[in-house]
């Protein structure tokens, strides 16, 4: 029996701190009993990959680069733990692989991000950077650090997630007009904001100041080139306190050089750390080195986020702030949650009635359960199916993704129609020719039930040792099966029959106290009208 992620016991869990995280940060993990703490922040790659090695848990802020190899090299890793929002700095395709589960810390840092963000477009604007530079060097040059008010200025927001919208609000209280760009950005939150809503261009044409704040991704790679450049306003004022990446820097730098963008206000790169680069001998160039996040208060709150997670974890618990994997509400998961150990019991039981590869899983979620998020159940039945043949490092991480990668479709449909049951799970095989289902419950007090397979109906607890024989509707054929297994001593603990129509197909589902060797599968076979014999060990 499982729960959404494998137990593991916090105890001797290793957990390895690459970055510098705030001490206050890490008390949850100080406090979580028997928990190893190694912190090694400034490793060089090959000392990570050592390191790494025997790390049940692996938490790091944006320097730390975890590669393939890292995961690769890493035995023991269970959790990857981002002190922060972006998670482009880890392979969550090697990680997810290997079912192993990333989780970020997505709210902690918004506010000083956002924050980060205006002090930047406000230095930027009055040259203040530029200007206090001058004034160490004994000059009180008041004529070249004459700057621009943000008062009636346009902001070009692309990217209206929790940052973007924190700088929304903000630029509002300096009494900027601000226009967004976001796929998910509506005409009704706009409208609720008090904001513009606009395409990219519309966006980037429009503004006097344009600062990014999506994550870096392949689609947002270079989203403002040379030919966003050249859409823009002259005099425009570019802030990227997002991620490198996201404008094309050699870009950047020449629509600086032509005049048409006034400056820039950066304090991310695409490769960090960004020392010596051409951009920073730019005098309309102010930089910071990644400081978005770094207050006290972000600090800490991004590690106590991490930390809570991967005690979370590691208790066997729902993590809050899943990356790789669907994260569901509290509410929801209060819900479901009941029914995670039914689902992966279903998939395993039907993955022993298929002879051949599966191509498709449909998994029906009736009554109650249809009104739910469902995909963490679909992982586990997944889970419960893939495990037969791939063994114990499927879990919910990887489940899905192991079904893609050998070709299984998988499909989820959900109805309010639960045939008389208050909630209802049926798992549905396709292999070759062969279609098998089975279906499940949860009844009150009493737990877990299998209530039909194929076309049978059966009342069922899917645990222990069971075996389901098909056999013609015959008398006798039950009496047969109860003596042979009585001479090999398997004690019957249960024993339920279902058929399509007298003197039909038929099937006896058997609980017994010990396991069915192959042997004795092979003399049940050899009674007449018994068609196939299956062992399911829960
Ligand atoms: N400088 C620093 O220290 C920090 C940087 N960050 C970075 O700031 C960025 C934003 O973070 P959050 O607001 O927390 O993330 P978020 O996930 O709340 O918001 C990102 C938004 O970008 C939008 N988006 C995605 N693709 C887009 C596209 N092609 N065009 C326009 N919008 C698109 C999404 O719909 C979403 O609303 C991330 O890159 C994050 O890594 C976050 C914290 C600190
Ligand atoms: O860890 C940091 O300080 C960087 C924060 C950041 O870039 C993020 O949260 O995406």
């Amino acid at each position: 029996m499982n729960t959404t992620i494998e137990k593991t016991a916090l105890k001797n869990a290793v957990i390895l701190i690459s970055d510098p995280l705030s001490e206050e940060g890490l008390q949850p993990l100080r406090e979580a009993e028997g928990v190893e703490l190694k912190i090694r922040t400034g490793m060089t790659p090959e000392e990570l990959l050592a390191a790494v090695k025997d790390a049940d848990a692996l938490l790091v802020r944006s320097q730390t680069q975890v590669t393939r190899e890292v995961i690769e090299a890493a035995d023991n890793l269970k959790i990857i733990g981002r002190a922060g929002v972006g998670v482009d700095n880890i392979d969550l395709e090697a990680a997810t692989e290997r079912g192993i589960i990333v989780v970020n810390a997505p709210d902690g840092n918004t506010n000083s991000a956002a924050e980060h963000t205006i002090a930047m477009m406000t230095a930027l604007a009055r040259n203040i950077p530029q200007a206090f530079v001058s004034l160490k060097e004994g000059k009180w040059d008041r004529k070249k650090f004459v700057g621009v008010e943000l008062k009636e200025k346009t902001l070009g927001i692309v990217g209206l997630g929790r940052i973007g919208a924190e700088v929304a609000r903000r630029a509002k209280g300096q009494r900027m007009s601000v226009i967004a760009y976001d796929p998910f950005l509506t005409e009704e939150r706009a409208k609720e904001m008090g904001i513009a809503v606009g395409t990219l261009d519309e966006v980037v044409a429009a503004a006097d100041f344009i600062t990014v704040h999506t994550p870096l991704m392949k689609e947002t790679r270079h989203l403002i080139n040379a030919d966003r450049f050249a859409k823009m306003k002259d005099g425009v004022r570019i802030i990227n306190c997002a991620r490198g990446g996201i404008i094309n820097e050699d870009d950047l730098y020449d629509a600086i050089e032509s005049g048409k963008v006034a400056g820039a206000a950066l304090d991310v790169f695409e490769t960090e750390p960004f020392v010596g680069h051409r951009l920073l001998d730019l005098p309309q160039v102010i930089a910071t080195p990644h400081l978005g996040a770094s207050t006290i208060e972000a600090q800490e709150s991004v590690a106590i986020d991490v930390g809570r997670d991967v005690v979370r974890f590691f208790g066997g618990n729902p993590v809050r702030n899943p990356v790789n994997m669907p994260s569901v509400s509290r509410e929801v998961l209060a819900k479901i949650g009941p029914f995670f150990d039914l689902a992966e019991d279903l998939g395993a039981f039907i993955s022993h009635l298929a002879d051949k590869p599966l191509t498709e899983v449909n998994i029906r979620y009736a009554g109650d359960l249809a009104e739910f998020d469902v995909r963490p159940l679909t992982r586990n039945a997944l889970k419960g199916i893939l495990k037969r043949n791939l063994g114990t490092h499927v879990n919910d991480v990887n489940a899905k993704f192991l079904a893609d990668s050998i070709g299984i479709g998988v499909s989820e449909h959900k109805t309010t129609q639960s045939k008389g049951f208050q909630h209802l799970i049926t798992v549905e095989v396709k292999a070759g020719d062969e279609t098998h289902s089975v279906s499940g419950t949860l009844l009150n007090g009493l737990g877990e039930r299998i209530v039909k397979v194929d076309d049978y109906v059966v009342d069922v607890v899917p645990a222990g040792h069971l075996l389901l024989i098909k056999h013609k509707d015959q008398p006798g054929a039950i009496g047969r099966v109860g003596t042979l297994l009585a001479e090999e001593n398997i004690n019957i603990a249960t024993m339920q029959v279902g058929r399509s129509a007298a003197g039909g197909d038929a099937i006896m589902m058997i609980t017994v106290d010990n396991e069915v060797k192959p042997e004795e599968v092979s003399r049940l076979l050899e009674i007449e009208d018994i068609h196939a014999v299956r062992t399911i060990d829960l």
